[in-house]
């Protein structure tokens, strides 16, 4: 099984991009984390946000497996322990079924895509960047395979 973080936006600052990938090279073989990135509509065509969540809606659908978990990314969402997001990687594991985790773009998700998930979870009750929450996502991904695996880095 793998975790497939669909994100929106592209060409991200050097931070993001070195703070995921630090993250997602200490995922092990058996469960790794990619990234796949999908181009934002411009905020610059004159679209209601509406329609450009529906573009950006329409590119996330299209890279996305044809069978696979939805995890919607919302500040809205579950809020989970860690120790309850290691459960459900546990869980998630035993159903086999890649788990999509998908992070929207500045105006958020198209309302369709979010009702199409299987579970929608919070990192913060805060409303973060974008950027920051494909970090925080796979520091606390990374955490939780700790928890399972009794790694050190994750300590009580
Ligand atoms: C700038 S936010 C969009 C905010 C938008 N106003 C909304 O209502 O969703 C961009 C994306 O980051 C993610 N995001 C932002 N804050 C989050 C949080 N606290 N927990 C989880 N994901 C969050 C969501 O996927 C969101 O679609």
């Amino acid at each position: 099984m793998k975790l497939i973080l669909v994100a929106v936006g592209t060409r991200m600052p050097g931070w993001v991009d070195t703070g995921f990938d630090d993250f997602a090279k200490r995922m092990p073989r058996e469960l790794p984390l990619q990234l796949i990135e999908v181009k934002a509509e411009p905020r610059t065509t004159g679209k209601t946000a509406a329609a450009m969540m529906a573009a950006e809606a329409a590119r996330i659908e299209a890279v996305l497996p044809p069978r696979c978990r939805r995890l919607i990314l919302d500040e809205r969402g579950e809020d989970l322990t860690t120790k309850a997001l290691a459960r459900r990687l546990e869980r998630w594991q035993e159903g086999g079924d890649d788990v999509a985790i998908i992070i929207g773009g500045p105006d958020g998700l198209d309302p369709a895509l979010k009702a199409s998930a299987h579970e929608t979870m919070r990192l913060s009750s805060l409303t973060l960047p974008h950027a920051m929450v494909r970090v925080m996502l796979a520091e606390a991904v990374y955490r939780a395979w700790s928890v399972l695996k009794n790694h050190p880095y994750h300590r009580e």
